[in-house]
């Protein structure tokens, strides 16, 4: 182990990012009433150029008049390369209340981004008074984003998650394909008459996890375009689970559940996981550093992936 003791990413729920765009604000009680953890206003790629005043003021007035309930709720504001981002923060932060909880950063690209939208935000709450720093968010969707993903994830104390935005981050990379997410057809390895199919998405994922972890801030699945495809959402967010990812984004009200269900630990799940802390607890008392449990080692590094299970399910059941 490190003498530096790895940072704790903030103890919040966030299984599932409901997205919807500003400009139609007829969704937003609907979103505000759905299950999930964390609710995204978006001002970016769902807006038209024309709509953007428009879907900016629909957003102020809504994160005053609409009951979000205990949802962390973020605004996506436009790229720092767009005329727009710099009003999205000023007039967000000096004209709606102080229910907002976060912004999130399309198309990161290094640190210097954050350290940009940071002292701007620090400015408007400086000179506003407002009390309540508001936090940030990131999406790694780029190749400059993921070549500096770890410089991206120190950035800021104000950093709380990050997620990987599969579909821009595909035409970044010249990547041969315009699906959003999931298995991607021409992606496979070959034998003996048989295709392999494997995960495009992966390398990305797992830069994106490590920088997280290492900087304690929270690591999330992106889109998932085709919202018709049940199974294909939930075996990519099985993957992202299991890789360390905390949640995934919804673009459609049906992937909330499927969300939800992935990234809630399952009784079985914590059921074992408190049965491996106790065969170890055991151990101990026996002086031993091992245990057989169920017929495989456990061992005091199984005591730390227990716990991951075992807080992650106390954390969301608050
Ligand atoms: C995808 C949609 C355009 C679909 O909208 P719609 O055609 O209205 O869907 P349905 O008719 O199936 O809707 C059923 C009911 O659900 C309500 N609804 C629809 N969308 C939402 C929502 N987002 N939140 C809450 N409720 C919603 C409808 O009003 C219907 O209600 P009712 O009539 O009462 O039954 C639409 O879902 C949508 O706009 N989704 C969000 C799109 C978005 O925000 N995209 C940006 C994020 S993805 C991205 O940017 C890519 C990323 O950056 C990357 O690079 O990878
Ligand atoms: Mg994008």
């Amino acid at each position: 182990m490190s003498f530096r003791i790895q940072p704790q990413p903030p103890a919040r729920p966030n299984r599932c990012q409901l997205f919807g765009p500003g400009s139609r604000p007829a969704i937003f009680e609907k979103m505000a009433k759905s299950d999930a953890d964390v609710i995204n206003l978006d001002l970016e790629d769902s807006v038209s150029p024309d709509d953007k005043d428009a879907a900016r003021r629909n957003i102020i007035q809504a994160i005053g008049d609409i009951d979000w309930g205990d949802k962390h709720l973020s605004v996506r504001i436009n790229g720092l390369d767009t005329p727009y981002w710099y009003r999205d923060i000023v007039d967000v932060l000096e004209q709606a209340g102080d229910r907002i909880d976060q912004f999130m950063i399309p198309k990161v690209g290094n640190a210097a981004d954050i350290y940009a939208v940071d002292a701007l935000v620090s400015g408007v709450e400086a000179a506003k008074g407002r009390r309540k720093p508001v936090a940030l968010e990131v999406i790694i969707e780029t190749a400059a984003g993921i070549a500096h993903v770890e410089e991206i994830a120190a950035a800021s104390p104000r950093l709380q998650a990050m997620s990987l935005g599969a579909a821009d981050f595909a035409a970044s990379m010249g990547m041969a394909t315009t699906g959003i997410g999931g298995t991607q057809e021409n992606y496979y390895m070959y034998r003996e008459g048989q295709k392999y199919w494997s995960d495009p998405w992966h390398w990305a994922q797992t830069a994106i996890v490590a920088a997280c972890r290492t900087h304690g801030v929270l690591p999330v699945d992106g889109p998932f375009g085709d919202f018709s495809d049940d199974e294909g959402f939930r075996a990519q967010a099985l993957r992202s689970a299991t890789l360390g990812m905390v949640g995934k984004w919804a673009i459609h009200p049906k992937q909330v559940a499927l969300c939800n269900e992935v990234f809630t630990p399952s009784d079985a799940a914590v059921a074992e996981a408190r049965e491996i802390l106790e065969a170890m607890e055991e151990a101990k008392r026996t002086g031993q550093g091992a245990a057989v449990y169920k017929g495989r080692l456990v061992d005091l590094a199984s005591i730390r992936q227990a716990e991951v299970i075992v807080k992650q399910s106390e954390m969301i059941a608050g």
